[in-house]
């Protein structure tokens, strides 16, 4: 659905956005991460077509943004990171002008304008100025400008920066909601936002793109966690199964003692657990937890974004 080849962009001297590859297709919500100043601005902008890249290609279900920008500006939505939203303007008004700028006419924009309207929830603060709308309430209407006309692409730069924790919650069902007709890039610093939302990571560090990858492949790790009324020399069995690599004592867990099993990379988990189970059971011992270890997200995230560890590392230790 979106491809984007290479872009490069400096301003100055200042190489911001380096190189950078990846294609997003249609459903997906895929998160932006990186610190501050690591490009990830710069980079929806030159998708949303509001920035010239220097070097490189963005196309939109192969139509080509350089060369075409109006017709792939019109299947766009962005949420910019601080609201261009006009404070004396009435939400109305702004809605009614947001819909002629993306060019909606007549019965269509009535019908788009109410659409996300309903969306947002903001039916109640139509008539007001936007300069007395809380934080919360000016992001949708942020919003409910970037989703009219149906966009394929949806761009949101911090969704739900400042946010209180029910605006937030509310903000995460809206993007799961539109994201079930487009594909949506976030841009956050927030891992739970990630973890919540997302199905794909993207992290920039330098301006270059550090990670691509599926969540669910950076969350599975070698290791599974076992909690049993079993001693550690009593496990010795299991640490001769062929598909594993070790075995060690963690602290207690809550009932029983805690072990960490190494597998071997190519280890069929599900088959290994049960080998494990049937001996625990051959024991008369009890089994209080038998599951594959989840890596933490957040402690790999920031090893990337600091540069501590490479995409190579990362996909090596997830394989
Ligand atoms: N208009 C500009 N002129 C000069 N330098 C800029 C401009 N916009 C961004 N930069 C620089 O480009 C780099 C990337 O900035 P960008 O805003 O894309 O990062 P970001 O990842 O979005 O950061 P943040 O999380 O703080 O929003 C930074 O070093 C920033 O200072």
């Amino acid at each position: 659905m979106l491809e984007v080849k290479h872009l490069s962009r400096k301003y100055g001297h200042l190489v911001a956005v380096d190189d950078v590859s990846f294609s997003i297709n249609k459903g997906e919500i895929v998160g932006l991460l990186g610190h501050n100043g690591a490009g990830k601005t710069t980079i929806m902008k030159m998708i949303s077509g509001y920035l010239e890249a220097n070097k490189g290609t963005v196309t939109v279900d192969r139509i080509n943004l350089e060369a075409n920008p109006k017709t792939i500006q019109k299947q766009l939505g962005y949420l910019p990171e601080n609201l261009p939203v006009y404070p004396e303007m009435t939400v109305a008004d702004y809605l009614d002008y947001a819909a002629d700028l993306k060019g909606l006419k007549h019965n269509v924009k009535k019908v788009e304008i109410k659409r996300v309207v309903k969306a947002t929830d903001l039916s109640h603060k139509l008539l007001a100025p936007i300069a007395t709308l809380s934080r919360g309430l000016k992001q949708r209407v942020g919003v409910a400008q970037a989703i009219l006309g149906h966009p394929k692409l949806l761009i949101l730069d911090e969704p739900t920066n400042g946010l209180d924790p029910e605006q937030t919650q509310q903000m995460r069902a809206l993007i799961r909601d539109i994201a079930k007709d487009a594909t949506v890039i976030l841009s956050t610093h927030i891992m739970q936002e990630v973890e919540a939302l997302c199905s794909r990571v993207l992290i920039v560090h330098g301006g270059k793109l550090a990670l691509d990858a599926e969540l669910d492949t950076l969350r599975q790790s070698n290791h599974l966690l076992l909690e049993t009324s079993l001693a550690l020399s009593d496990l010795e069995q299991v640490t001769k199964l062929p598909q594993v690599v070790g075995l060690d004592r963690l602290e207690a867990g809550k009932v029983g003692h805690r072990y960490r099993i190494e597998c071997r990379p190519d280890s069929d988990q599900p088959a290994l657990s049960a080998q494990v189970a049937q001996f625990i059971a051959s024991q008369n011992a009890q089994l209080y937890l038998l599951q594959p270890e989840l890596r933490d997200l957040e402690t790999l995230f920031k090893q990337v974004s600091t540069g501590a560890m490479t995409h190579q590392e990362v996909c090596d230790a997830a394989a």
